[in-house]
């Protein structure tokens, strides 16, 4: 039984204040993980199965969502929307728009951007935490990051931990794995003599329970970025993402409500649009509070839907554009020319 979580000073008939809410939801989901980790903690101990303390943290986690259902608080809008447009344009915060006149011009300005966020990751912890994106973003981050050119500095992999935007509910040899493109893109192409990054694959044990996955990924982060609790949000040094045809990024995908989600920092998804169908990802306020954020869209395919996000209004509520609103200068976009082609919002000439 979670002694702590406690709604009951709520009375359903009252209507309180979204922050208090937010608040008390807060701290429900905090001192859940707390007991949770600690019961985990000493089943261990206590030599329970694996499958006995999956049991045991499902069991947890259900208790919570129900107590969390009691919370009566109405969903947030979809952030985004004309307001936050017409903010961006007054504050004259913009994304950046680099467009490049092909892969290898592209991949040589991405390494120098690469090597910045890097640097200053180093300066900042004395580490590179990253989190990468599957679909086609691999080949180019490979592209760049394995050149054999060391004028903008060298990628020390040793000091990198990497995470996953967003991973699809399938082993780890699987086609559709985003863990399995990397490993096969670049993990495996790492020479030595570059050193050895940390990865974060998700635990495929859960395979049959996303939402637990994706607690178990929180958890994952939370042993990396500090307890949740003590930090609102894990603060990525680069968040590298693609950008699908109809403006999804991580597995974030248009009109969906994990949209709103504002607490959890990995989400489950059981009814991607894209298959397959059961997923985790990072949430927005996740990917907007990184201190860097690139999205990498090349090919004529892109070009239609870039158009979309950066040149009209509709677009600023897709996916894509919520993390340009909420990203704003944080937000890079690597482009060819052929993804831009017709499109008017402006470019920047370097980095
Ligand atoms: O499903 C996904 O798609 C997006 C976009 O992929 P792309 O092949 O159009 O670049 C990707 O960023 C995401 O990680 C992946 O799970």
């Amino acid at each position: 039984m979670i002694s702590r979580i406690d709604s009951s000073s709520l009375d359903p008939q009252i209507p309180f204040c979204s922050k208090c809410v937010e608040e008390l939801k807060r701290k429900m989901t905090a001192d859940f993980h707390e007991e949770r980790r600690e019961m985990t903690r000493v089943a261990r101990v206590r030599d329970w199965t694996d499958e006995e303390i999956s049991a045991m943290r499902i069991e947890l986690r259900d208790q919570l969502y129900e107590e969390l259902k009691s919370v009566n608080k109405p969903l947030p809008p979809l952030p985004g929307g004309d307001d936050s447009a017409s903010r961006r344009r007054t504050m004259g915060k913009q994304p950046n728009l680099y467009s490049f006149d092909g892969i290898d011009s592209l991949a040589t300005a991405l390494r120098k951007y690469v090597l910045q966020c890097q640097s200053a990751g180093f300066e900042r912890h004395n580490a590179f935490k990253v989190a990468v994106s599957g679909g086609s973003l691999p080949k180019t981050l490979t592209k760049a990051l394995l050149a054999q050119d060391d004028e903008a500095g060298k990628v020390d992999f040793s000091k990198w931990e990497v995470f996953f935007a967003d991973e699809r509910a399938v082993p780890l040899d699987h086609e559709d794995s985003n863990y399995k493109v990397l490993k096969d893109e670049l993990l495996d192409k790492i020479p030595e003599s570059m050193g050895k990054p940390i990865v974060h694959p998700i635990d495929v044990h859960y395979m049959g329970d996303v939402q637990e996955m994706a607690d178990q990924y929180q958890d994952a982060l939370m042993k990396s970025f500090a307890a949740k609790d003590s930090v609102k949000i894990p603060i990525f040094d680069l968040l590298l993402l693609g950008c699908g045809p109809d403006g999804h990024t991580c597995s974030l995908f248009p009109n969906h409500e994990l949209l709103r989600e504002s607490d959890a920092w990995v989400a489950p998804i059981e009814d991607s649009p894209k298959p397959p169908k059961k997923r985790i990802t990072l949430t927005l306020p996740v990917v907007t509070g990184g201190i860097k954020i690139a999205f990498v869209a090349t090919g004529e395919g892109k070009r239609e839907i870039l158009s979309k996000i950066l040149d009209t209004e509709e677009g600023r509520s897709l996916p894509c554009g919520l993390v340009n609103e909420g990203g704003a200068e944080k937000v890079s976009w690597f482009t060819d020319h052929g993804a831009v082609q017709g499109v008017s919002f402006p470019r920047r000439g370097s980095l």
